[in-house]
């Protein structure tokens, strides 16, 4: 476990055992210069193998929060208990076009006897053996995106964090990419959070969808559907109308 946390904490503990919990964040927050707090005392908890999807308005904070997580961004305020293995996937690949398919993959990693077929075997699980050996550059968008997922997955983190991670996909692409992400989920159990301005996605995947306003959660809703989820089903519909709701917005 990796504990995060300001010089002077003036906030109590955590009520969740931190042992208990993937992610346990309490009181966090976060000002940027003289401006309003971003994130104002936030309180949040993730169960281990827990897939939280995390939705708000643009500049809500999402990312704000992900960047304190992932410990790109010093916790000023407040504590952030997470597990040391942590990995990210941006909207953006963000893989080195120097180093084949299957060397970002395995970047950073030890290179030992079996780093290749580490690499060979995640890809497999992502749709992309047949492109380990290629350049990034010659990649599609869905395919950098699986590559990503790859490179995130070979770290078999305890927790797994997705920054919209379709958002600059297609519609076909996406929809393949959410039923990917949802067979790697129910195999590898990490725990995920997922931000995304799409609540088809939040229903689709997620246990909890959670709406940040205002710099705290407003909505924290449990989504106790059966996998795998339709887009048809009645009840995929109201949750999907509570989260509309949840963020203003509404049918005219
Ligand atoms: N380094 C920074 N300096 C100053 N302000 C910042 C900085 N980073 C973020 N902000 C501000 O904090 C607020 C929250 O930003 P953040 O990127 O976390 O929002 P978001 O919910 O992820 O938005 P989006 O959905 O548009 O990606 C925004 O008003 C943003 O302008």
């Amino acid at each position: 476990m990796n504990t995060l946390s300001s010089p002077a904490q003036t906030r109590p503990g955590p009520m969740v055992n931190a042992a208990d919990a993937a992610v346990t964040v309490t009181g966090l927050t976060r000002r940027f210069a003289n401006g309003p707090a971003v994130l104002d005392g936030l309180d949040l908890h993730i169960a281990p193998g827990e897939f939280v999807a995390l939705l708000g308005r643009s500049g809500s904070g999402k990312s704000t929060l992900l960047r304190m997580l992932s410990g790109l961004d010093p916790v000023t305020e407040g504590s952030v208990h997470r597990p040391d293995d942590v990995a990210v996937v941006f909207q953006e690949s963000r893989l080195l076009p120097w180093r084949r398919v299957w060397q970002n993959v395995v970047l950073g990693q030890k290179k030992d006897a079996s780093v290749r077929a580490r690499a060979e075997a995640v890809l497999q699980e992502v749709g992309l053996a047949h492109r380990s050996e290629a350049w990034p550059l010659t990649l599609s968008g869905g395919e950098a995106q699986r590559a990503a997922l790859a490179r995130a997955l070979v770290r078999e983190p305890d927790l797994l964090m997705l920054d919209e991670p379709f958002a600059a996909l297609d519609a076909l692409s996406r929809l393949r990419m959410q039923r990917l992400v949802a067979g790697l989920w129910q195999r590898h159990r990490c725990a995920v959070l997922l931000v995304t301005h799409d609540v088809d996605e939040a229903v689709l995947l997620a246990d909890r969808a959670v709406v940040l306003e205002s710099g705290r959660i407003r909505t924290d809703l449990a989504i106790p559907l059966d996998r795998p989820r339709r887009h048809t089903d009645p009840q995929f519909e109201q949750f999907r109308q509570t989260l509309l709701d949840a963020l203003g917005v509404h049918d005219d």
